[in-house]
């Protein structure tokens, strides 16, 4: 895989898109402890030196952030609907200094807020049940919740949700999703990126996007585009729509250090011979 990636980018930018849960952390069953390690890290600001690096996550920008903590980074919180650019960046973005901000479904914010508050005294009888706010939308997680309570749960999220048809739901890996029913997505956040960043209409451009769930518009942004390649973090064989696979965030660590090493290298590469012929 590594060596096709790097064929297929050569001469083009690349762009890296990253997901958080499962792919730079591991999955674990207390949301607000799903730390990465300091060596992923590394790999990622390593990545960031020399591509624009976005992370778009469903967890709310703030959250997401402090889980990173690298300023240089792209952060699309909120499934999406949350986008803010680093204040500089000199990574290969071909507009630069110019802060991105982006809150598409602002209007929405008190909605979320009502919804969250009703779900938590809703939800606070099942046991294992957690609500989580993504600022604009919120989860409702039932990864500790004992199976036989799973229909109830999902019951007590309907009637809320009955109340809100600006509302949608959708579900994750053991959560359920609320959000707003407007069209944006973490795949028009990566169009969004793509198109501040400089390279709405342009064939110079390597987005790459690894994500942890199989069917997802992340991918299929890149397949209509036709450019760059989708990777699904997954141990076990999916029915998906992204062009390669990884296993944990062990291996997407690897992949990010190597191909910050392959960039270093020809960048190198290009010096030297340019130093050659001066
Ligand atoms: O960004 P996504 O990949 O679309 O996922 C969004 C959800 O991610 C987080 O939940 C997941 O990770 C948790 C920590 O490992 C895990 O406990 C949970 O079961 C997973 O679904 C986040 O906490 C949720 O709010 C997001 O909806």
């Amino acid at each position: 895989m590594f060596a096709i990636i790097t064929n297929a980018a050569k001469g083009k930018q690349i762009v890296m898109f990253l997901d958080y849960d499962g792919t730079l952390s591991p999955i674990v069953e207390d949301p607000d402890r799903a730390f990465m390690s300091s060596q992923m890290r590394e790999a990622v600001r390593d990545s960031a030196k020399y591509f624009p690096t976005a992370i778009v996550s469903g967890r709310s920008r703030d959250k997401v952030y402090n889980f990173v903590k690298l300023p240089e980074l792209y952060y699309a919180g909120s499934h999406g609907m949350d986008i803010k650019g680093p204040s500089n960046s000199h990574n290969g973005a071909k507009k630069d200094n110019k802060e991105i901000m982006f809150q598409p479904a602002s209007e929405f914010l008190s909605m979320i807020d009502e919804v969250y508050k009703a779900l938590l005294h809703k939800t606070k009888s099942i046991p294992g049940a957690k609500m989580e706010s993504n600022k604009f939308c919120c989860s409702v997680h039932y990864r500790c919740v004992d199976e036989k309570w799973w229909g109830v749960l999902a019951e007590q999220v309907r009637i809320v949700l009955n109340e809100y048809p600006k509302l949608k739901l959708t579900q994750g890996r053991k959560v359920l999703e609320i959000r707003p029913i407007i069209k944006w997505d973490k795949g028009k956040a990566i169009e969004f990126l793509l198109e501040s960043l400089g390279f709405a209409s342009s064939n110079d451009v390597f987005p790459i996007y690894i994500g942890g769930r199989p069917s997802n518009v992340n991918y299929q942004v890149l397949r209509d585009r036709g450019q760059g390649v989708g990777i699904l973090v997954t141990k076990m064989p999916k029915d998906t729509n992204a062009r390669y696979t990884l296993q944990d965030p062990f291996e997407v660590m690897e992949i990010l250090r190597r191909l910050a090493e392959w960039k270093q290298s020809s960048s190198n590469t290009a010096q030297r011979t340019m130093g050659f012929w001066r």
